[in-house]
């Protein structure tokens, strides 16, 4: 054969990852510091929940603060606000009508290392493109002075940036931020202008190229969810996650998963940590979650399941306290 002519195919690798190889190579939430305080773990701010979809922003909420995210707060519907409180007191929640009441909560004070979620329950509306566009245009005056903006673009957010790519009045420019997006199916294929099977057809070179068109870090959602984006030499990477089962595939899921990114990116951006760790770390965590909440059945799990097992396994363990001290004791001895 002339090898001259042999194409060389670049198939990129793959590599396998699991909850318990990332806990195995120490790559949980680390512990924390004893004198540490909340401003030292990281802001999410959470912006979504339209009428009729007003649990997805809870949800996100939720799912952030058991990811150890320092302070929490909400944007949403003025008339989600009670219910969210009775549900979850720890979340600071604002009522929301339009982009000018959202741009204060955006902007915020920058050393609080505040990370949006933008898009559970967004809804593809007035409510929903007007926020988008706020944030969209905060990050670009960002970008003028200098500062990155920790991101997380989810469910509605990508359905309106699929339809609308210019909605900020010019092309969207992620690369100077730490964007990390999380599509499913679906909405990659919105995102791409090609049809679902698509995407499923070759999940990897969707993500890829979800990666190199948006600049961003990508979860590709599913089955064997896919991580890919750049690390800090500029290369491209790419993950699947073994964990996660098909009790997954119930509502909600996917907005419990863009809050507990959106924590991880908040502490991994404090501890210098690359948005693509965090996506790993937090798709692991979420769905190595939900094998543990389905040991009872899959069907009829719920997104909320998920939330104390999310809490128990995304930092590394603490030594027993008593075994410590027996060591210490015989040592001295
Ligand atoms: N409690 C709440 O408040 C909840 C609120 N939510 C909020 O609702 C908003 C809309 O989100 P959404 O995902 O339901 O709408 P959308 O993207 O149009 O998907 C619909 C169609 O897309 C397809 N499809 C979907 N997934 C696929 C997959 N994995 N693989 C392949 N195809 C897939 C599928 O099409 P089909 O296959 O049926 O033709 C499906 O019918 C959003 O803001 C979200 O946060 C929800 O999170 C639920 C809980
Ligand atoms: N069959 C499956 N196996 C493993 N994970 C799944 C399966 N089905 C869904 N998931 C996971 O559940 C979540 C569903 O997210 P999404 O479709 O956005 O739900 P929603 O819009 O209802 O919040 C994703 O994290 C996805 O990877």
């Amino acid at each position: 054969m002339n090898s001259a002519r042999t194409k060389s195919i670049n198939k990129p690798i793959v590599s396998d990852i699991s909850w318990q190889l990332l806990q195995q190579n120490d790559q949980l939430l680390p512990l924390r510091a004893l004198n540490s305080h909340k401003g030292d773990h990281g802001h999410v701010q959470v912006i979504g929940g339209d009428h009729g979809y007003a649990g997805a922003a809870l949800m996100a909420s939720q799912a952030a603060l058991v990811s150890g995210a320092g302070l929490v707060s909400c944007a949403t519907r003025p008339e989600h606000i009670s219910a969210y409180i009775s549900r979850c007191p720890e979340i600071m929640v604002a009522g929301i009508n339009s982009g000018l009441e959202l741009a204060p909560f955006i902007r915020g004070d920058q050393n609080q290392n505040k990370v949006l979620v933008v898009g559970p329950g967004l809804g593809k509306q007035a409510f929903g493109q007007l926020l988008l566009q706020t944030v969209l245009q905060q990050i670009e005056q960002f970008e003028a002075s200098g500062k990155a903006q920790g991101v997380i673009l989810d469910a509605d957010a990508l359905n309106l940036l699929a339809a609308k790519p210019r909605i900020t009045g010019s092309e969207i420019d992620f690369s100077n931020h730490a964007v990390i997006i999380t599509p499913h199916p679906a909405e990659a294929a919105r995102l791409l202008n090609i049809s679902t099977a698509e995407v499923q057809a070759d999940r990897i070179s969707a993500a890829q190229t979800l990666v190199e068109k948006f600049s961003c870090t990508v979860i590709l959602k599913g089955q064997y969810s896919l991580i890919a984006g750049k690390n800090s030499h500029g290369e491209l990477k790419l993950y699947r996650c073994l964990d996660g089962n098909p009790g997954m595939a119930s509502g909600g899921m996917g907005d419990v998963l863009s809050g507990t990114v959106g924590a991880v990116l908040a502490q991994f951006t404090v501890l210098g940590l690359s948005p693509l760790s965090a996506a790993k770390l937090a798709c692991c965590v979420h769905s190595k979650a939900a094998d543990y909440a389905s040991v009872d059945g899959e069907a009829g799990l719920l997104a909320t399941d998920l939330l104390p097992f999310i809490r128990r396994i995304i930092q590394t363990r603490l030594v027993a306290e008593e075994s410590v001290t027996e060591l210490g004791v015989e040592q001295n001895d």
